[in-house]
């Protein structure tokens, strides 16, 4: 069962992005770093994807998948890039 949809995870992270703690909330820490840092990340949450899908098994790629998906979602709000914006490419 699904804590929440890619939708409604990205209209959290947007809230959080404008209005988050960065002290409280990783998406406006990384937000206030910015393309750079939030670059690395997906760099890095991408590799270990991968890894997982390899070596580690279904429940681990699937983490690590929503983790990815999660660094994407912050670099669109960075950037003022919207869902519409890349569905329109899909
Ligand atoms: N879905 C996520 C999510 N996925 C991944 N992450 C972050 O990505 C990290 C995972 O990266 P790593 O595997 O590298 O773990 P790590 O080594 O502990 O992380 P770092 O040391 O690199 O920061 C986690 O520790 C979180 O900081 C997330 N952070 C937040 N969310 C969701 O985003 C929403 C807003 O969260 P906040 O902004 O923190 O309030 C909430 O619904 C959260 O559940």
């Amino acid at each position: 069962m699904a804590n929440k949809t890619f939708e409604e995870l990205f209209a959290e992270l947007q809230h959080k992005a404008a209005n988050g703690d960065p002290i409280t909330s990783r998406t406006a820490e990384l937000a206030a770093q910015g393309v750079h840092s939030i670059g690395k990340k997906i760099v890095e949450e991408a590799a270990e994807v991968w890894m997982a899908a390899e070596y580690e098994g279904d429940e681990r790629t699937a983490e690590e998948i929503s983790q990815l998906l999660y660094h994407v979602q912050v670099m669109m709000i960075a950037r003022g890039v919207t869902l519409e914006d890349v569905y329109a490419h899909l």
